[in-house]
């Protein structure tokens, strides 16, 4: 499209996500704990379908977020921003921000999903500050900004304790939220299984989540702490999939290639 044409196109800016979930899944996506922006870019050219930048458990900043977004909106994948918790004020800064596809971790309760859904939506529906002149409004540029933001945000909350998977349909029903997302890690922790996110009962509990949320007809998600998990859920039926980590990739090939050369060095020298 010409500049030209760019500036004078008044298609109302969908929500990405949503409208690649519409056209079918599962989505795959990759895990972003590097902070680095140029790991961003190199993964965005792999061939997954999102990219989870994470807020809560990266030292990612509101302005990393948004680097990182910009640095996304250049290639096929679709950027998701995990915030450091459900808090408005963060909602506020990244909605502003132009974020528009976030995910929220620890959601335990339906009251909690709708406290957040009211800090995302203007009034009289919710709480959400107005400003015209921000990166979400294009500053100011997108026209009926404040009557069709909705259509801008993409809200997905996360499922990863035993309270919320008791209360998952109800969350998964809250009007706003638009997917629901099972985190391995927390769950098998709160079922007394820490550090067993790959435990068959945590698969199990996360496959029963999945039947008990896909009447509600909200996107359902799940990250995999590995390829065979990642297969099943893939297979079950899950709308999109986190089946890589970026950190996780780093560190298991560079042990890989040290531990294999300095065989091959000491084999060199005769102590191998
Ligand atoms: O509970 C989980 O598992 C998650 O929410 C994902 C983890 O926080 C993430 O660090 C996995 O890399």
């Amino acid at each position: 499209m010409s500049v030209a044409g760019a500036l004078e196109s008044d298609a109302f800016p969908a929500n990405p996500f949503r409208n690649a979930l519409s056209r079918g899944g599962p989505l795959i996506g990759v895990w972003s704990m590097l902070n680095s922006v140029d790991a961003t870019e190199a993964l965005c050219w792999a061939g997954y379908d999102w990219i989870l930048i994470d807020g809560e458990h990266a030292p990612v900043s509101l302005h990393d977020a948004m680097t990182h977004c910009r640095t996304v909106a250049g290639t096929p994948t679709i950027p998701i921003v995990r915030l450091l918790w459900n808090d408005p004020l963060l909602l506020k800064s990244h909605l502003d921000a132009g974020i528009g596809t976030i995910m929220l971790p620890y959601v335990q309760s339906a009251d909690e999903a709708r406290q957040a859904v009211k800090a995302m939506r203007y009034p009289p529906r919710g709480a959400r500050g107005i400003a015209a002149m921000h990166r979400g409004s294009r500053y100011s540029r997108i026209k009926d900004y404040a009557k069709r933001a909705d259509e801008t945000l993409f809200l997905i909350v996360q499922i990863e304790t035993k309270e919320a998977l008791d209360n998952c349909e109800a969350i998964a029903a809250v009007d706003g939220v638009d997917a629901v997302f099972f985190g391995p890690g927390d769950l098998a922790a709160s079922m007394g299984l820490t550090g067993q996110a790959s435990h068959p009962d945590v698969t199990a509990a996360i496959e029963e989540g999945l039947r008990r949320c896909r009447p509600s007809g909200k996107a359902v998600g799940v990250l995999a702490p590995n390829d065979a998990i990642a297969e099943r859920h893939i297979r079950s039926g899950f709308d999109f999939v986190s089946v890589a980590n970026d950190l996780g990739m780093l560190v298991q090939r560079a042990d890989q290639a040290a531990a294999h050369f300095r065989e091959i060095v000491a084999g060199a020298n005769g102590r191998g």
